[in-house]
C-alpha cells in the first residue's frame, strides 16, 4: 500500500476542510500507513503541491476541499501522470463527489480511500482548461460568477439559491451555433451544460445519463423558457426530471462540441469563471485519471 499525501484547502466551504485536519491525522496515525498533510496558503498552490507530490511517489494525492480543489489536484497529478485522485468533500458544492457516490461524511470518505479502489474517469477540456465535472455556458456560468460575490456573505448551499433566483431576474438568453460532433444547431439558449458528471451547482441533477467513466459527454442544452417557468422547473433540475420536458429541454452525446457566439460569455468550469470570446470547444483528453471510490 503506497504512501497517501492530503492537500488541504482551508478556505473550501467556509472553513470546513481545515476542520478535517485532526480527525485524517487520528485515523491516519491508526492506519499506520505513511500520509502527509500540506494546507495550502494561496489559491492554485495545490496543483504545484499535487504534482510535487506525484513525483516524490505519493501513491494517492487527496484533494481535501471543494470542485475547485479537486480541478487543481488532479491537474497537477496529470501533469506527471502517475498517482490516484483521493477526495474528502470539503466545499459548499461537492458535486464532483455526488457522481462517484463518495461519502461526504469525512470520516467515511478517508475510510474509502484506504480501502484502495479506483476508477478511471474520463478527464474533459474546454479551451484548454481541464475539468473533471461539467463546463457549461449561460444562465448558471452567471449564477456561479454571482454566487461567489454572495458566498463571501452568506454559507452554504443557499448561497446558491439566492445567487440562482438574482441571477435569474437578470438573465438574457444567448444565440449560440453549436456543433456536437457531427449535428449542428442554430438555437436561442438559456443554458448548455458538457457533462462528465451528473451534478453541479450544489445538488442539481443537469445530466442524469452522464456516465464518468464512458468517453462521451452529455450535453443538456435548455432553450429559451418564460422566466416565470423556469421557476416551476427548478425543483425538476434538482431531481434530474427537466429532460423529461422535451419543448424546451434536449439531450445529446457527443464527444466534441464547439460552441459559438457573436458576444463574450462566462464559461464555468468546474465552479471557475473563464470569459469566452467568439468560440468554445469541449473535447475529451486520450488518458483518463484513476479516482479513490467505492
Ligand atoms: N489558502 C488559500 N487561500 C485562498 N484561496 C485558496 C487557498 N487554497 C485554495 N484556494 C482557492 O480556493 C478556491 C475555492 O476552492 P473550492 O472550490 O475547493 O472550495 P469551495 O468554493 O468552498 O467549494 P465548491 O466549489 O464545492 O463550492 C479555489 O479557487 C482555490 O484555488
Amino acid at each position: 500500500m503506497g504512501d497517501i499525501l492530503f492537500i488541504v484547502n482551508p478556505i473550501a466551504g467556509g472553513g470546513k476542510s481545515k476542520g478535517f485536519v485532526s480527525l485524517i491525522k487520528e485515523i491516519m496515525d491508526e492506519s499506520k500507513r505513511k500520509y502527509e498533510i500540506i494546507v495550502t496558503e494561496k489559491p492554485k498552490e495545490a496543483i504545484r503541491l499535487a504534482s510535487h507530490g506525484s513525483m516524490k511517489g505519493y501513491e494517492t494525492i487527496v484533494a481535501v476541499g471543494g470542485d475547485g480543489t479537486i480541478n487543481e489536484v488532479a491537474l497537477g497529478i496529470l501533469s506527471t501522470g502517475a498517482g490516484t485522485l483521493g477526495i474528502i468533500p470539503g466545499g459548499t458544492g461537492n458535486d464532483l463527489a455526488r457522481t462517484l457516490n463518495i461519502p461526504n461524511d469525512p470520516k467515511k470518505a478517508i475510510e474509502t480511500i484506504l480501502k484502495g479502489h479506483k476508477k478511471k474517469i474520463d478527464v474533459g477540456f474546454a479551451n484548454d482548461n481541464m475539468f473533471l465535472n461539467i463546463a457549461s455556458i449561460g444562465l448558471d456560468s452567471e449564477i456561479v460568477k454571482n454566487t461567489e460575490k454572495i458566498k463571501t456573505k452568506i454559507k452554504g448551499r443557499f448561497a446558491y439559491f439566492i445567487g440562482a433566483l438574482n441571477t435569474l431576474f437578470k438573465y438574457r438568453n444567448k444565440e449560440v451555433n453549436i456543433q456536437l460532433d457531427n449535428i449542428i444547431i442554430d438555437e436561442e439558449i438559456m443554458l448548455l451544460a458538457v457533462s462528465n458528471g451528473k451534478y453541479y451547482g450544489g445538488g442539481f441533477k443537469i445530466c442524469p445519463m452522464a456516465v464518468i467513466e464512458d468517453g462521451y459527454f452529455h450535453i443538456c442544452i435548455v432553450k429559451k423558457v418564460p422566466k416565470i417557468k423556469l421557476l416551476l422547473f427548478f425543483p425538476l433540475f434538482f431531481r434530474g426530471t427537466h429532460t423529461k420536458i422535451k419543448k424546451n429541454v434536449e439531450i445529446y452525446k457527443a464527444k466534441e462540441i464547439k460552441v459559438k457566439t457573436s458576444e463574450k460569455t462566462d464559461l464555468n468550469i468546474d465552479g471557475e469563471i473563464f470569459e469566452v470570446y467568439g468560440e468554445a470547444v469541449f473535447s475529451i483528453g486520450d488518458k483518463g485519471i484513476d479516482v479513490a471510490c467505492e
